[in-house]
């Protein structure tokens, strides 16, 4: 056997899958090991040299009585988060599929506790995405005590965003219009602003009328994405502590509609919408502790000085 054959590791198993583009790699590691390395996940996520998504979703046995899986989610820069709602749609039809489970309803255990997912006749998903947490030291946010939106500055400009934690931490902005909105400039200076120390998504919400909202989400370790599914329940949320919205809504993102339901403060989410499969692959895993591939030196190359 030749060198580079030596080092070659083993075959990984995987399924592409999307929930309104917002896209994921699928990993079922209860009949496959898998070793979870930050810098294997980014080279994974890279949409030019790896599969491409932004994020990975890992199925494992659950480590809790009364769930039937645990679900770790890992954004495209390699850090493990604590909810995604796009990824826990297709996290259902996956287990479905594969046949790891026949429940209608099935319990989770995620990074921040147990979330209901439901498969419909119509093929759509419910999730009860849980109690949304708005108490600051629980999002993390840095402020005295909960308001509805708090003033943030940044690069010398004024920001009014309310603060809400789905498990995982959101800003959330309200914009006249979406299609104009500085998802580009403001989102990145938000996501790691020092009012959240665990850095956060940041939701760019526009009300059409109290039924209707249009967003785009600027997400935390990704960039923005065309859909986020705790994004579109954060945004409801901040916009009825607003008086802006109705109690069922429905969320326009740019890759699709999700519907989103909140009575008010001490209920849970409810958010309904499609999860999609894509394609199903196979990949050979570099060998563990194999030696990182050396750069060739290039004739434009720079000599140190
Ligand atoms: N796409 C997601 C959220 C994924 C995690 C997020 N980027 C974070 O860092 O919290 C969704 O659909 O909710």
């Amino acid at each position: 056997m030749n060198q580079s054959r030596r080092s070659q590791g083993p075959m990984l198993t995987f399924t592409k899958m999307h929930g309104l583009g917002n896209d994921f790699m699928v990993i079922d590691a209860i009949s496959q090991p898998f070793r979870l390395q930050p810098e294997l996940i980014r080279k994974l996520a890279d949409r030019n040299f790896g599969v491409g998504f932004d994020q990975l979703l890992v199925v494992e046995p659950p480590g809790m009585p009364d769930v039937d899986f645990r679900y770790r989610i890992f954004n495209a820069d390699g850090s493990e988060v604590e909810q995604c709602g796009n990824g826990a749609r297709c996290f259902a039809r996956f287990v479905r599929d594969c046949r790891l489970t026949n429940k209608k309803v099935i319990r989770v255990q995620t990074a921040k506790g147990v979330i209901e997912l439901r498969i419909g006749r119509d093929g759509l998903v419910s999730v009860n995405m849980g109690v949304p947490e708005l108490a600051p030291a629980a999002i993390p946010f840095v402020a005295d005590k909960p308001e509805t939106s708090y003033t943030l500055e940044a690069d010398g400009q004024r920001f009014d965003i309310s603060a809400v934690s789905m498990g995982n931490p959101h800003g959330v902005l309200v914009v006249d219009n979406v299609d104009s909105a500085p998802v580009e400039t403001v989102g990145p200076m938000l996501e790691r602003h020092p009012a959240f120390p665990a850095r956060a998504n940041i939701g760019f919400l526009q009300v059409v009328d109290r039924g209707h909202a249009r967003l785009r989400v600027f997400e935390r370790g990704v960039g923005e994405t065309l859909a986020c599914g705790t994004g579109a329940c954060a945004a409801v949320v901040a916009g009825r502590l607003r008086g802006l919205l109705d109690e069922r809504v429905e969320v326009e993102l740019p890759g699709g509609r999700l519907i989103i339901e909140w009575s008010g403060e001490g209920a849970p989410v409810m958010m309904e919408g499609p999860a999609t499969t894509v394609f199903e692959g196979q990949l050979r895993l570099p060998a563990e502790g194999s030696p990182r591939p050396r750069r060739q030196k290039r004739s434009g190359d720079r000599k140190k000085k």
